[in-house]
């Protein structure tokens, strides 16, 4: 069970968070990884926090303005990066390019979709892992694993379809240890959420029974 928290550009503080989901990882012995804004890099990883970027593009060292090299983003402390979230979408060239941008910098992925025809195309592009999140449901509240299971039970079985050694995550209102529970039997192997953990006033409490519900 993989744990990404996306911290998307919520007005928390991404060092209280991180620490916090630095302290549950150790205690339960979970995965929990924190995608911060890219310039709390470097203070997210400090904390000891599996850390990820939320985007990389797909450029080199160059003449490059105002984008996110991947090599820039591991030397400040990310081990991962998501591509494709449904708010930085991209087009199919890109996504590919991202991935073998990430994958040069030595960082895992997490190509997210928006459906299970697109889980297909982007598994197919060989990332670590993909996730599916319907848009409708994003920062909702209402978890994707319960509102809507058979997107994720019918992109799992596309992935599979496609090559069954790319996991697949799904995200979308997921808060509780119950919608990651529900998202497990459904096949996924991991969640991506934000606003549950990124704007309650206990993030600490929120991670904990994520990852101890199981
Ligand atoms: O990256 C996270 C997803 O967009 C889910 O967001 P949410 O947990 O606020 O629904």
């Amino acid at each position: 069970m993989f744990v990404v928290v996306n911290l998307k550009s919520y007005a928390c503080d991404p060092v209280e968070i991180a620490s916090a989901a630095a302290d549950v990882a150790d205690d339960v012995d979970a995965r929990i990884a924190v995608a911060p804004q890219t310039a709390h890099i470097e203070r997210v990883a400090s904390t000891g926090v599996e850390t990820w970027a939320q985007h990389v593009d797909s450029i080199e060292h160059g003449s490059h303005t105002g984008q996110s090299l991947a090599e820039s983003v591991a030397d400040a402390g990310a081990v991962g990066t998501l591509l494709n979230h449904s708010e930085r979408r991209l087009k199919l060239a890109d996504i590919d390019g991202g991935i073998h941008a990430a994958k040069r910098a030595g960082l895992e992925t997490v190509v997210c979709a928006n459906n299970p025809a697109q889980i297909g195309a982007v598994t197919a592009l060989s990332p670590e892992m993909v996730a599916v999140e319907p848009p409708e449901l994003i920062g909702t509240g209402t978890p994707v694993s319960h509102a809507d299971p058979d997107i994720v039970s019918e992109a799992v079985r596309t992935a599979n379809g496609v090559d069954e050694s790319v996991p697949v995550l799904c995200g979308a209102g997921i808060s509780t240890g119950d919608d990651v529970d529900a998202a497990v039997e459904l096949g996924s192997e991991g969640v991506l959420l934000a606003s549950g953990v990124a704007k309650v006033d206990d993030p600490r409490a929120v991670l904990t029974d994520l990852v101890t519900n199981e």
